[in-house]
């Protein structure tokens, strides 16, 4: 149904640790605001996001305290060990109005540059689509197997694989099923889709910017602060 509400999932309740340093990556800056900010502005600019829930981690000292943002509420809920924990335990936190029906747009905090074409795009996809939608890019380079030392092993074919990025959009209530179903089974799933894949659902994949990119390293950073330099001043 187009026309109803969206809520965005905003997982942040991880260390860093590839990142390394003292600071949670999710607060490093990048032109000028926390790799945070960034997310939440680019999910709740959209019209028919009605508010984000961030998952955060128990001990997070350094939460600016945000409710509103865009005059949208922005609530938090405390996350898990694991990314996929984070993302259940805010989709369970989500507001009575949020039924399960509500199509919930799942985006990294360590992702700041998602445009709002991309967004647009992953939205109808998502509404039209039986199992959801996400962002992503086909696999354009050549891929390697590492052997030992660093030493190539294998060439792997490349056809028909796709990097999955986020948001990643799903209606509430199959993605709680899918992803308390992997916690069942003991599997750590690393986004919302291999969870609903598990099920059985085939979400569909919608081609995004290559620059929609995850901060997981510093380099990542020096690359993330260089794009947002290039965007116009919200
Ligand atoms: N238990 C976790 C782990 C990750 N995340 C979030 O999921 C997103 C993607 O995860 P990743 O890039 O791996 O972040 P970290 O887990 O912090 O990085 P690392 O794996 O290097 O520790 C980030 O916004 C991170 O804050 C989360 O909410 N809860
Ligand atoms: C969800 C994700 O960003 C899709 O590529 C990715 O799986 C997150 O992985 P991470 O190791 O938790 O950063």
């Amino acid at each position: 149904m187009s026309g109803t509400e969206l809520w965005a999932v905003i997982p942040a309740a991880g260390r860093g640790t590839r990142f390394g340093g003292d600071v949670p990556k999710q607060y490093l800056e990048v032109a000028g605001r926390p790799l945070i900010a960034h997310a939440l502005q680019a999910l709740l600019a959209h019209p028919r996001v009605a508010g984000a829930m961030v998952a955060l981690s128990p001990d997070d000292a350094r939460w600016p305290g945000w409710k509103q943002w865009n005059g949208k509420p922005v609530m938090r809920c405390v996350g898990g060990g694991e990314r996929a924990d984070s993302v259940l335990a805010a989709l369970r936190a989500l507001p009575a109005q949020v039924d399960d029906n509500t199509l919930v747009l799942v985006h990294d905090a360590a992702r700041p540059n998602l445009r709002d074409t991309d967004l647009e795009r992953l939205i109808a996809v998502a509404e039209a689509a039986e199992h959801g939608a996400i962002l992503a890019a086909p696999v354009r380079d050549t891929l390697k197997r590492a052997g030992e030392g660093d030493r190539i092993a294998a060439t792997e074919s490349r056809e028909g694989l796709w990097r999955a990025f986020t948001p990643q959009a799903f209606r509430r209530g199959a993605l709680i099923a899918a992803l308390e179903q992997a916690r069942i089974d003991g599997v750590v799933v690393t986004d919302e889709a291999m969870a609903m894949e598990r099920t059985g659902a085939r979400p569909a994949l919608v081609e995004g910017r290559e620059d929609n990119l995850k901060v997981t390293t510093a380099a990542d950073l020096a690359l993330a602060e260089y794009l947002l330099s290039l965007r116009d001043p919200r």
